[in-house]
């Protein structure tokens, strides 16, 4: 069996697999991003490091989420061992978040410069991942299947942990071991539709027309099929929200999952989660007289942030349930929200999302 791995969860997959398969690993390598093994020692996270007498070689690289030198050579490496295996050989892919700008290995003449710069173009213009990933998997050896197709005859197991919301593995980290269901033509149209045809390099875009007219004659040529690859997502918002729906329950909770999608702005998220703490209070308070003035305000500010009737109609039943049981609820969700961070202060996503709903319920 060998290992590639890429992205900013897979050391501890590395470990995993390592732990289940020991001997049975013939070599591998890992891109992950610098400073991970570091992070994990001063943490004492050992047990999210591959083992002392490792056959896994990790390289560190993509400083900042950008592909770069340090990322290509692993992405080289990758690309050279999946080259020179047969059908007797079983590759394990792990990847996840963070996969695409370790994996680089753009198709001559593109340079990984010039991937940088399309790639920090696109973002900036607000494309979507899977919008950005469209065009990643359009220029890349690896990406859009292009690890399958490599590693071929040899058999590929793709174990993926999601980081997109909607789990659709032919954008997680561009969907290395999945078969492309996007084409060159809608690259290009993005790229029009997004202003940014002038700004992006010669080489990309004469690559994607020449791309473009090519898959044009592609119905008498036979594509191909991807029958050495299976592709299973072991990691996900839907998995993650079950476990700790679980765990909750076994802390003594009532537990509700509110989303497994929540997107947008961290700050009105976070608000959300106290108009949703205040609605539960609310409700409890007012169990005999339903349609207290405030409880009417809070349901309508909930449906203005987003949630279904029924989801607000479900927490009415959960405050009731936790009346009679007196059993405290605890609200779950998950997604990915977006900050414009201001300044030079410190902070992430999900702090931000906190803070937010702490001032908000201090207001309440
Ligand atoms: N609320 C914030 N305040 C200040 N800085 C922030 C805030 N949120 C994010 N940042 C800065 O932006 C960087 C990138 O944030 P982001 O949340 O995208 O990190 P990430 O964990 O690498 O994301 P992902 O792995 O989901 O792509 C952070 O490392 C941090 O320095
Ligand atoms: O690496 C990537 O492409 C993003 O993190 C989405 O998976």
């Amino acid at each position: 069996v060998y290992i590639v791995a890429f992205g900013k969860a897979v050391l501890g997959m590395v470990r995993a697999a390592e732990d289940v398969l020991e001997d049975h690993i013939a070599e591998g390598i890992a891109s992950v991003p610098v400073g991970s093994q570091e992070d994990m020692r001063r943490v004492g996270k050992w047990d999210l490091l591959p083992r002392n007498n490792s056959r896994i070689q990790i390289i560190e690289g993509a400083a900042n989420n950008i592909p770069d030198e340090m990322a290509h050579k692993a992405a080289m490496k990758i690309y050279s061992l999946l080259d020179s295996l047969t059908e007797k050989d079983l590759v394990l892919a792990l990847f996840s978040g963070g996969g695409s700008a370790l994996l680089p290995a753009p198709y001559p003449p593109v340079t990984l410069e010039e991937m940088a710069q399309v790639t920090r173009i696109l973002s900036h213009k607000g494309a979507t991942i899977q919008q950005l990933n469209t065009v990643r998997k359009h220029l890349e050896i690896l990406k859009g299947g292009g690890l399958a197709k490599v590693a071929a005859p040899a058999k590929v197991i793709g174990l993926v942990m999601s980081d997109v919301v909607g789990n659709d593995p032919q954008f997680i980290a561009s969907g290395p071991t999945s078969p492309n269901n996007t084409t060159a033509q809608q690259c290009l149209d993005l790229i029009k539709s997004l202003g940014v045809m002038s700004v992006i390099p010669e080489s990309v875009i004469s690559m994607l027309v020449k791309r473009a007219e090519a898959s044009r004659h592609l119905k008498e040529r036979a594509e191909y099929q991807y029958k050495n690859a299976t592709t299973l997502i072991i990691g996900s918002n839907e998995i993650a929200l079950e476990v700790a729906q679980r765990r909750a329950r076994a802390l003594g909770y009532l537990p509700y999952i509110l989303s497994s999608s929540l997107v947008g702005n961290a700050i009105t998220t976070g608000e959300m989660f106290a108009k949703v703490a205040a609605f539960l209070c609310c409700s409890k308070a007012h169990q005999s007289h339903k349609n207290s003035q405030q409880l009417m305000q809070l349901e309508l500010d909930l449906i203005q942030s987003g949630l279904s009737k029924t989801t607000v109609n479900e927490m009415r039943m959960l405050a009731t349930e936790s009346i009679n049981t007196n059993v405290p609820v605890c609200i779950l969700g998950a997604g990915e929200t977006t900050v414009e961070v201001q300044g030079s202060g410190k902070g992430g996503r999900n702090q931000e999302m906190a803070l937010a709903c702490g001032l908000k319920l201090h207001e309440f």
